[in-house]
């Protein structure tokens, strides 16, 4: 693994190998680890404990913001059994809220654990930072200027948390936590709780377990960066798979296109040798898409394919 901190690329020709590396894994795996990422462990130990007691408080305590309704920018939903339901579709619970601009939502975010908003406003603002800096990497890993992807995601990114809360299954082979899915938007920045294994990563047809290393941040390249690169780094299949023993959580934080940015293949990537494999959309074409799949294996990306 390169070293994190080292200085990314100087020269426009020689790409560091951090650069390279970071490159060479979107394209075969499209999810990577860091580690020395400068984060302070401090902070994500305490953002994962402020999750781990969201999810244990008393169920009624996350009532009032519990809804099935996407249209809410924080919402708590389960898929726990239903009535008319014979079997659970996942064995996890979520709670999504906006992590950028803090100020606009932080009100609505839970007064319960205590220390809730006050931790997540300091570890947005760190993600924030971090986000760029990957960003900024994968550009250089496509040969673009440092602020070529970003610029193209366009301004006013929608930026979304999602927390996963997996407890313990009696029968890890009945349910699975978390289906099968791709990330939509353009990147991905994820926590997972030390010493509780549970993500997999399809990779040439198997599933293969991404096994959490000490304050590591596992990295997945959504839809956005897989059209945006024409096909060259991947969106990939991956899944959550629940244990008997311990609850196990995570936290996603998601850097997506607004609705209104057009996406498409990035222009000095296409040529006679690379023809375009995707037409521009608005990224709302592309949302809509996803939902209308809702419950399918979804093939989302194909249908803007060209
Ligand atoms: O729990 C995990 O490790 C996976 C979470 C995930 O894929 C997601 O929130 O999109
Ligand atoms: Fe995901």
């Amino acid at each position: 693994m390169a070293d994190y901190n080292s200085d990314d690329d100087k020269s426009d020709r020689v790409l560091s190998p951090l650069v390279q590396e970071i490159s060479q894994a979107c394209e075969d795996y499209g999810f990577f680890q860091i580690i020395n990422h400068g984060v302070p462990e401090n902070l994500c130990e305490r953002m994962m404990i402020s999750v781990t007691e969201f999810f244990q408080l008393h169920h009624e305590e996350r009532a009032h913001i519990s809804s099935n309704d996407r249209t809410k920018p924080v919402r708590v939903s389960n898929f726990y059994l239903k009535e008319g339901q014979d079997k659970v579709t996942m064995w996890s619970e979520t709670f999504s809220h906006p992590w950028h601009p803090i100020d606009d939502f932080i009100h609505l975010l839970p007064k319960n654990p205590p220390q809730y908003r006050e931790v997540i406003g300091a570890y947005a603002k760190v993600i924030g930072a971090l986000m760029n800096r990957l960003l900024s990497l994968i550009s250089q890993g496509l040969g673009l200027e440092k602020d070529f992807l970003q610029r193209k995601l366009g301004e006013k990114p929608s930026l979304n948390a999602q927390a996963n809360y997996y407890p313990p299954c009696p029968d890890p082979e009945l349910t699975l936590g978390l289906a099968a899915h791709t990330d939509i938007g353009g990147l991905t920045i994820l926590r997972q709780l030390e010493g509780v294994t549970g993500l997999q990563v399809i990779k040439d047809g198997k599933w293969v377990a991404v096994e959490p290393v000490p304050n590591a941040f596992v990295i997945n390249v959504g839809h956005q960066i897989q059209v945006m690169s024409n096909g060259r780094y991947k969106s990939v299949h991956h899944r959550a798979v629940t244990n008997k023993q311990r609850p196990r959580v995570s936290l996603a934080m998601f850097y997506s296109p607004n609705k209104d940015t057009i996406v498409g293949p990035i222009e000095d990537l296409v040529d006679e040798e690379h023809p375009p494999l995707y037409r521009n959309y608005h990224y709302a074409e592309f949302i809509e898409e996803f939902r209308r799949q809702e419950g399918t294996r979804r093939r989302v990306k194909e249908v803007f394919e060209i």
